[in-house]
């Protein structure tokens, strides 16, 4: 490899990924696959995009202290990776960053901006980056401390409290485990462990959901469980969802918004693959992949089709359904784990446009309940105007529904005492259980 070349293709990549709107994981895997980078560059790469992207904010705060001209963008992003290494990084020396980076600057600009590089991190290594512990502002701490938009913590706050919020933005930047849900009808989630651990995984069961497993070690992905579909990956919240819709064999189903569909499969294998499920997503293309994960996994009760949830009216009588699942799109607040940039592309606008769409589709998908049906109005995100403010004012609506009695007590006993349980819904966070964050609720149409 050239030298420089590492940390060079890094500071591109952050420009693509950073100014230009590039998809990061794309992006870095056409990269590295282009470079023929080594596992251990690869690792090093990944580390300083993706560690460089999750402190954005964090970073260009220390940058406001250093420099106050307006740079071109891949000099700023040479500065902003620097201190991510130095900050951030333990294993790599500051000598190697500063020089490395005083170099590149020195290849792609002119001496003016090599000096002015050198000058900006000798400054840090030698003055330390700004103490953020002295930020009196709450909200504004946690933002920096964790990167996270000033807006969002600070309706974090006002919705849940300083400590909930400044939990949750720290673990956000942190990965979660990845999990898996057993397909009952090919293998039990026993026989699952024991294969996966004697092929050197390491896993553990879920302590939230019965076909859950968490997998601590290992590259699921390429094991055989996961290629021949005995496997799928899911988040372990996301299968509290499917299990709470409470399906049993012969039932008639709706899963409103479906796609990709994970959720519709779990549904189908709690219901034996015995009675009828319509799945419906707005896109044709979307609702084309739920059927094709159904036909993957031999689940035949599925019928997957293109439709707006908002106008099943046309297609199905009043009273029609056992079951519902309104798995409602969502601002996606709670599914910020593991992806670097993605909580800078969200506004509160989004928010509340996002809520007032799902009051729409729960009104319109609730009656095609039937008396006694169960339905669970479910998101992957925390905030309480699409969430629990949703299924309040739904309900303030239609006095012949109201929160399953049954709800709580069904909840899987780990999730009982969670701090986000309300008389309107479960809110998880993401700290709770290592998961995503998520909000459910079951409802009921009263007889
Ligand atoms: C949260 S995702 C569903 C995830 C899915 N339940 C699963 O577990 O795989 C929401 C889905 O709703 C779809 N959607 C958005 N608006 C819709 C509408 N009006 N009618 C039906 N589907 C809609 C989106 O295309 C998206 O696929």
């Amino acid at each position: 490899m050239k030298k420089y070349e590492l940390r060079d293709t890094a500071v591109t990549l952050l420009s693509r990924i950073g100014d230009q709107g590039g998809y990061s994981h794309l992006l870095l895997d056409q990269t590295i696959r282009n470079k023929g980078f080594d596992s251990r560059d690869t690792g090093l790469l990944t580390e300083i995009v993706y560690g460089t992207l999750s402190y954005k904010l964090t970073l260009e705060y220390f940058l406001r202290n250093f420099v106050s001209k307006k740079l071109e963008s891949w000099a700023k992003w040479l500065l902003l990776s620097a201190f991510y290494q130095m900050y951030a990084l333990d294993r790599v020396p500051d000598h190697a960053v500063i020089h490395e980076s005083v170099e590149i600057a020195k290849q792609r600009g002119h001496k003016g901006i090599a000096s002015l590089v050198n000058a900006v991190l000798r400054n840090a290594q030698r003055k330390g980056f700004p103490k953020l512990d002295d930020i009196q502002d709450p909200a504004e701490r946690i933002s920096l401390e964790t990167s996270h938009p000033k807006w969002l913590v600070e309706r974090w706050i006002s919705q849940y409290g300083e400590k909930t919020a400044r939990e949750m933005c720290a673990v956000n930047q942190v990965e979660k485990p990845i999990s898996v849900r057993v397909q009952p009808m090919l293998i039990t989630r026993d026989e699952a462990m024991e294969e996966l651990e004697s092929q050197g995984f390491t896993v553990r069961p879920s302590s939230i959901n019965p076909q859950g497993i968490i997998v601590e070690d290992g590259n699921i992905l390429k094991s055989d469980l996961f290629l021949s579909n005995q496997v799928t990956v899911q988040d372990q919240t996301s299968m509290l969802a499917g299990q709470m819709v409470d399906a049993t064999a012969g039932m008639t189903v709706l899963d409103a918004c479906s796609a990709p569909g994970g959720k519709t499969t779990h549904i189908a294998e709690t219901m034996e693959n015995e009675g009828k499920l319509y799945a419906y997503d707005l896109h044709a293309k979307k609702a084309k992949q739920v059927q094709q994960n159904a036909e993957k996994l031999k689940l035949t009760i599925i019928e997957a089709d293109q439709a707006d949830a908002r106008n099943l009216h046309e297609r199905h009588k009043p009273e029609s359904f056992d079951r519902i699942l309104l798995d409602a799109p969502c601002s996606g607040l709670g599914v910020l784990r593991g992806k670097p940039d993605i909580k800078y592309h969200k506004s509160e606008q989004d928010v509340l446009s996002l809520a007032s769409i799902q009051a729409d589709l729960l009104e319109q998908v609730a009656p095609l309940l039937k008396k006694d049906g169960k339905l669970v109005y479910s998101t992957c995100t925390v905030d309480q105007a699409e969430n629990e403010q949703v299924v309040r004012a739904f309900l303030e609506q239609h006095s012949d529904f109201e929160v399953d009695p049954a709800f709580q007590a069904d909840l899987p006993q780990a999730v009982k005492k969670a701090p986000g349980l309300t008389d309107a819904g479960l809110q998880v966070f993401p700290q709770d259980f290592d998961t995503d964050g998520f909000f459910l609720v079951r409802l009921v149409r009263k007889g």
